[in-house]
């Protein structure tokens, strides 16, 4: 796969997503980091995001709820560079009836290079990092270069 340099923005684009049982967890932690997060563009997954908003008190796009298809909106999203941050504490001691989306929203993160952060910590890393604050760059897939090399 051929590489080429995207510029990330100082306001970012982020979205927050937690599974039922991680939720409370997700908010603990967005408490203590809201006036970092009322400095950057939020999205989430429905249920997450209404639970964020009331909480936070900060404007968040929502799409629709996960099991109906939200992780496979924001996945869409990343594809197009329009996320760039993904905070999904999503359950590893539950399965869910959309796991195969939630697998293809961490596939499609990795795919497109963007910072995941699984759990608090390292949600507190990400949040902690210079990055945050400034614009930065990030290798996504070229996919002019991607096209020419396929066989057809
Ligand atoms: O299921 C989710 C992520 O996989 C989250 O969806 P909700 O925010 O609607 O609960």
């Amino acid at each position: 796969m051929e590489y080429k340099t995207h510029v990330v923005p100082v306001k970012k684009n982020i979205a927050l997503v937690a599974h039922d049982k991680k939720k409370e967890e997700l908010v603990e932690w967005a408490l203590r980091h809201r006036d970092e997060l009322a400095n950057h563009e939020l999205y989430a997954t429905g249920t997450t995001g209404s639970l964020l908003e009331k909480k936070l008190s900060l404007p968040i796009k929502k799409f629709i709820s996960g099991p109906l298809g939200g992780d496979q909106q924001i996945g869409a999203l990343i594809s197009e560079s329009k996320l760039d941050l993904l905070v999904f504490f999503w359950d590893p001691f539950e399965s869910q009836p959309h796991d195969p989306d939630v697998k293809a929203l961490l596939r499609i993160a990795a795919v497109w290079n963007i910072p995941v952060a699984c759990n608090q910590s390292s949600a507190e890393f990400m949040f902690s990092s210079d990055m945050m604050g400034k614009s930065h760059e990030r290798k996504i897939p070229d996919y002019e270069q991607y096209l020419k090399s396929r066989p057809f």
